[in-house]
Parts: structure tokens; C-alpha cells; sequence
């Protein structure tokens, strides 16, 4: 015998049907939502970039530190043909730089303002919190880390031909492999340019205690590794790097300063 047909009344009709078009609210996100002016919806999620701003990178991560000694290049050339275009976000560096205000650059507090060398030296980077280094002669290499020095990555000879072309890039140019034992060819070396207004690379503001009077004293340091930075900018950046870590103490106020020749 063929079953009666099941027959559904009106009111468990309606009931399943409010049911569902709750139900498929909720999923798309809009159920108390729906009926608000669109100004005053919900931010969106956090991108990866607004997190990687606000989060410090896991220390508990193994570096391969290159010895070495990195400088700023002075650089003479031809012509330039390519310039490369640049995502800070990839390094959770910031898309622009304020001056005089606070910043927060992986995980920690910063201000970029007028250096204490005075004003025609320009800007320098100053510590907005303490960064305690426990034991700063024996552990130099593995001081906390600051932040990585950011920007597209040249080989020298494209460098020098682009720094031909915009000789007022040249002062935030870092050189990556020249560390002994590299063998890659001179001309073939790699070259961040790091200019911190262009790539918002924090680390292109900080100077140098060369010729400095009274003498300061280096507080940091960068440094090349090799492999990906530390989570979470690891997932978005894979190559070799450079990052700048602290090598002694600094107090909230400090001005970062490392050695390098600039002159
Ligand atoms: C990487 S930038 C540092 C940021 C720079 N103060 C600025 O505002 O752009 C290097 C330049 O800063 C200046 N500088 C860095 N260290 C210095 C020092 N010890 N004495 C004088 N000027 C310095 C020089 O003009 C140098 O070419």
C-alpha cells in the first residue's frame, strides 16, 4: 500500500521557513546586522597586516646569524631600467612613517623624531618602552628582536644603476651578502633599499654612532639570517633577511644607534 502523502500544516510551514532564512542570516554574517545604516556596520576582520603591526615575532625561534658586517653602499652608475615596487605589510612594516608620534612596529613602541645628533642630521628612531638585554657581553647575536630592515631587494648592479638615477636613495641602501665565505659575485650582491619613507622601514631611520660627539655607544645592530623571519612574518616572507636586534639595554627614550660607515 502506497503511504499517505506527508502533509505539512501552514504553521510548521512558516516556522521551518523562519528557521532557515535565520539560519542562512547568521551565516552570511548579517542576522541582527541586516537592518543597521551601513555606516555603522562592523569593522571587517583584522587582515594579516593589522595583526602583524600589533604582535611581537616568537623569540623562542632559531636564527642563523651570518658574521658579518653590513654597512651603508655608496654606489656610481649608468642608468636605471626597473624599479621594483614594494609591500611593507610582507615584513609587518608600516605603509608610512609618522613623524613625532608613537608607532608600534612588531609588537613594540617606537617614535621617529628629530635625532639627538641635532637637527641637520635629520631623524632618529627612539625605544618608547624598555628592551632589557639580560647579558649584554655574552649574548650579543641573541639580543631581542627590534624589527627587520624592509624594502625591495636589488643586486648591486641594478642598485647601482637605480641609485644613479635617484642619488637622495642612496643613504638607507643595504648591502646583504657581504659577510665572509658569501659567493655570490660583487656585482650580483644583494642590496636592500631601505628607505623608510618609501617602504616604511623603521630601521632606515636609525644613525650612526660614527664621529658622533659625545660618543654614543651602539645599542643594536643588524644583522643577516638566512631562512624566512620569525613567525608570524615567516607565512608571507620567505626569503633571507635582515632584521636589527638589540645588543645592550635600552630604556624607554633611548635613541637606537648602530655602527656603520655613512660618510
Ligand atoms: C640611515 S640614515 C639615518 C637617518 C637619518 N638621520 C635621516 O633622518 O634620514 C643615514 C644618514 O643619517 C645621517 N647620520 C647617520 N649617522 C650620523 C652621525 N653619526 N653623524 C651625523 N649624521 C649621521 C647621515 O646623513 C647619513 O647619511
Amino acid at each position: 500500500m502506497t503511504p499517505p502523502p506527508y502533509v505539512l500544516s501552514q504553521g510548521v510551514l512558516v516556522a521551518i521557513g523562519n528557521a532557515l532564512s535565520q539560519a542562512f542570516a547568521v551565516g552570511i554574517g548579517t542576522s541582527h546586522e541586516a537592518n543597521k545604516p551601513h555606516h555603522e556596520a562592523r569593522p571587517c576582520v583584522p587582515s594579516i597586516r593589522q595583526r602583524s603591526k600589533a604582535q611581537r615575532p616568537s623569540e623562542g625561534h632559531a636564527r642563523t646569524i651570518v658574521e658579518g658586517r653590513w654597512g651603508m653602499c655608496e654606489f656610481t652608475c649608468k642608468c636605471a631600467n626597473s624599479i621594483q615596487s614594494w609591500n611593507p605589510a610582507v615584513l609587518g612594516l608600516l605603509d608610512s612613517l609618522p613623524y613625532d608620534e608613537e608607532v608600534v612596529v612588531w609588537g613594540r613602541r617606537w617614535i621617529v623624531k628629530t635625532s639627538t645628533l641635532g637637527e641637520r642630521h635629520g631623524y632618529g628612531v627612539y625605544a618608547c618602552e624598555d628592551i632589557i638585554v639580560e647579558d649584554s657581553t655574552s649574548c650579543r647575536r641573541e639580543g631581542p628582536t627590534l624589527f627587520p630592515y624592509g624594502g625591495p631587494i636589488y643586486k648591486r648592479r641594478h642598485c647601482n644603476m637605480i641609485l644613479r638615477q635617484h642619488p637622495e636613495w642612496k643613504t638607507f641602501a643595504l648591502e646583504m651578502d657581504t659577510f665572509a665565505g658569501s659567493t655570490r659575485r660583487h656585482s650580483d650582491v644583494r642590496v636592500i633599499d631601505g628607505d623608510p619613507i618609501r617602504f616604511g622601514n623603521i630601521a632606515g631611520f636609525i644613525n650612526s654612532t660614527v664621529g658622533t660627539r659625545p660618543k654614543r655607544k651602539a645599542n643594536c645592530e643588524w644583522v643577516f639570517v638566512k631562512g624566512p623571519p620569525p613567525a608570524p612574518y615567516g607565512e608571507t616572507y620567505h626569503e633571507d633577511h635582515c632584521l636589527v636586534l638589540a645588543t645592550r639595554t635600552i630604556r624607554s627614550g633611548d635613541e637606537l644607534f648602530t655602527h656603520y660607515e655613512w660618510n
